[in-house]
């Protein structure tokens, strides 16, 4: 393992431009030493299912940022309505498109992280989160919309926002679906060597 640094335990980059990524990892009392937002091509391959494409970023996202003699933590969050994966909302015709099919049915989210070692080892996990949106009236639809909170947000919502009072069932992890899978970063950085208590 590296000499520890100032802090007394591995450095650690977290290659994601999420602010929502970063104070999810304050939450476990980890302050990275470095932020690098990760460089790749997020286009689903054909006929990708949504758990394989999380997986796939999570790890690309990863091996993107160069590690030297850091560890290097990543994460990827899917919207997946049945084999569908949903894109992230960046106009508002695609997060009402995106709600209009999550309306009054479950879907799931699948939230991958990948946490690389400065020797090039990966170590990663998946959380899958089952939820249910309520049947939205075209009303409650308009003004989710005009609230904006949609804006980049894979599948068009938000849970940590508006979203949650839309949302009467949740199976899973709240964390992992607002990007960071509390539970399975903690197992991943302490078996990593990262003394988190
Ligand atoms: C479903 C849902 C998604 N999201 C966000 C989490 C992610 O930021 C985003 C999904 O896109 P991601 O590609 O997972 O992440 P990102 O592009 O925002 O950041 P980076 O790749 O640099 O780490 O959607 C929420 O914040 N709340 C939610 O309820």
């Amino acid at each position: 393992m590296n000499a520890p640094s100032p802090s007394r335990r591995p450095r650690l980059v977290l290659a994601s431009a999420s602010p929502r990524r970063r104070e999810l990892l304050a939450r476990l009392g980890v302050e990275p030493d470095a932020i690098a937002p990760p460089e790749i091509d997020e286009t689903p391959h054909e006929g990708e299912l949504p758990r394989a494409y999380a997986q796939r970023m999570a790890l690309e996202k990863a091996r993107a940022v160069a590690g030297d003699d850091a560890f290097v933590l990543a994460g990827d969050t899917v919207v997946a309505a049945g084999r569908r994966i949903l894109p992230k909302a960046e106009d508002e015709a695609t997060a009402r498109r995106c709600l209009e099919l999550l309306s009054g049915r479950r879907h799931r989210v699948m939230s991958a992280i990948a946490l690389a070692a400065p020797d090039g080892s990966v170590r990663e996990r998946l959380s899958e989160t089952q939820l249910k949106f309520k049947r939205l009236s075209a009303t409650e639809l308009d003004a989710y919309i005009a609230g904006g909170e949609w804006l980049g947000k894979a599948g068009g919502y938000a849970i940590q926002g508006a979203a949650e009072a839309l949302i009467p069932w949740i199976q899973g992890s709240h964390s992992a679906v607002v990007g960071l899978p509390l539970y399975e970063t903690r197992a991943l950085l302490k078996a990593a060597g990262f003394s988190l208590g």
